[in-house]
């Protein structure tokens, strides 16, 4: 056979090969959807950063014929038309539904009287009872189906974030040790609090960009009482196109009115020193990660925020088709905490980064008043250019503190997009949240 034929023929079976195994993905897919359609023993979650989903996809894994949904995505005829229902659902805000469960309750005042008689349900509730409104929202499913006549198999259940057994052997041994490399102050001299650049060793850990990685606050030592694990974003591209085999964290350091440091923010910027081994552990959160490198992406956050808007910055270096990136981003003040301006430059430079809007809350400028000082300002100003930007299909994606910018963010995009336009880019899965 000469060579070319040879080609010829490795081309064709190649080609063959591929087209297989589209074929299986699609009936696969076609099958998958199908039954999902046709379930009517569904799992439903609303999880802002994975637990609740988590623990949703080991159950639905448990069930033969039965779907799997983000919450809202349960229309009132799927509820109407379920035999059974069970929920797995966390509280956020200040007793709100997570993002992917907030157009669901407004179902409810679509259904009258007891239309639900023949569903049955189950709701397991994630929270933290450090807040005053322990799983709010988990409590409200659960009495909302029970107003309109649905069948509770099993009292509600509350799991605690606060009480995680670390203790358990089974949930330690989830956790790997890695090694601290590098910790740098990104604000030195700043008189408000550190803001910390560590780098850890991460040789075995897989990650996306906008996962979050859970730290326990402590040395590995042979104690059986280690605190709870703490969630930071990953400051990094996904895992495999880190070169370096190295994770990036952005830390904030706490401290608290008595001058004590925060239990996770001093473990991790005071107490390790560079070489000590951390235990860590990946939690995917699918809600932080982006499903296109090539829509126009709206990075919008302040101070720790940087962290999660990094990740993604940094990942669509990889993609030479990588759409625009715009960048709105709060600090202090320019004179200490200029954070990362270094690379947000070089990311400009390589065309990465398109544009960049910086503000500085607490400026010392002649003509501050004019300047607009937080994000949300800043998007206001930008209106138009903000509403183009997200009708050419971008994605929003904002990072820090809830109370501090993530409720002022929200509330200038709805004043923008209208309230329905706003829940529109929620809906849609195109407005992601990582608040903290
Ligand atoms: C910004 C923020 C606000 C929260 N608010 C509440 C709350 O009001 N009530 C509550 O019980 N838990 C609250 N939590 C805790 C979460 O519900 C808890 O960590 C849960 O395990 C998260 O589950 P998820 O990963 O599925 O979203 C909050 C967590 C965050 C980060």
């Amino acid at each position: 056979m000469s060579e070319n034929m040879r080609l010829v023929l490795a081309i064709l079976l190649g080609v063959g090969w591929c087209t297989w195994v589209a074929i299986i993905w699609w009936l696969k897919r076609l099958k998958q959807s199908k039954q999902d359609a046709n379930a009517t023993h569904i799992v439903a979650y609303a999880s802002q950063t994975g637990q609740a989903r988590l623990k949703a996809q080991a159950f639905f894994e448990s069930l033969t014929d039965a779907a799997l949904v983000p919450l809202n995505h349960l229309t009132l005829d799927k509820l109407q038309s379920a035999s059974q229902v069970d929920f797995f659902v966390s509280t956020y805000g200040d007793g709100e539904p997570p993002d992917n469960g907030r157009s669901f309750l407004r179902l409810f005042s679509k259904i009258s009287g007891n239309s639900l008689q023949s569903l049955k349900y189950s709701v397991t509730a994630f929270g933290d009872s450090h807040y005053p409104e322990f799983c709010a929202f988990g409590k409200q499913v659960f009495t909302e189906l029970n107003k309109c006549g649905a069948n509770a198999l099993q009292p509600l259940i509350c799991i605690d974030a606060s009480q995680v057994q670390t203790q358990d052997k089974n949930f330690i041994a989830d956790f790997i040790d890695v090694e601290l490399l590098e910790s740098t102050q990104l604000n030195p001299g700043s008189p408000f609090s550190g803001l910390y650049l560590l780098r850890l060793s991460a040789a075995n850990l897989v990650w996306q960009a906008g996962d979050i990685l859970e730290v326990i606050p402590s040395h590995p030592v042979a104690d059986n009482e280690l605190p709870s694990p703490r969630s930071y974003s990953i400051a990094s591209a996904d895992s495999r196109f880190v070169e370096n085999n190295e994770i990036k964290l952005i830390v904030r350091l706490l401290t608290k009115d008595d001058g004590q440091f925060g239990l996770a923010s001093g473990f991790l910027t005071q107490s390790c020193q560079i070489g000590d081994q951390i235990k860590v552990k990946v939690r995917a959160n699918p809600a932080c990660q982006l499903k296109s490198e090539q829509a126009p992406l709206l990075l919008i956050g302040a101070g720790s925020g940087l962290a999660g808007l990094i990740g993604h910055i940094e990942q669509r270096y990889y993609f030479d088709d990588a759409g625009p990136v715009w960048l709105i981003y709060g600090d202090r003040d320019p004179e200490f905490d200029c954070t990362m301006q270094a690379e947000l430059e070089w990311w400009q430079q390589q065309g990465v980064l398109t544009r960049v809007d910086r503000v500085f809350s607490r400026a010392k400028l002649p003509c501050s008043k004019a300047t607009p000082i937080y994000v949300h300002d800043v998007l206001i100003k930008h209106a138009d250019e903000v509403c183009q930007f997200i009708d050419k299909g971008a994605d929003v994606y904002v990072c820090g503190s809830l109370e501090g910018m993530g409720k002022s963010v929200d509330q200038a995009l709805a004043k923008i997009l209208g309230e329905d336009g706003k829940n529109d880019l929620l809906v849609s899965e195109r407005y992601h949240r990582d608040l903290y």
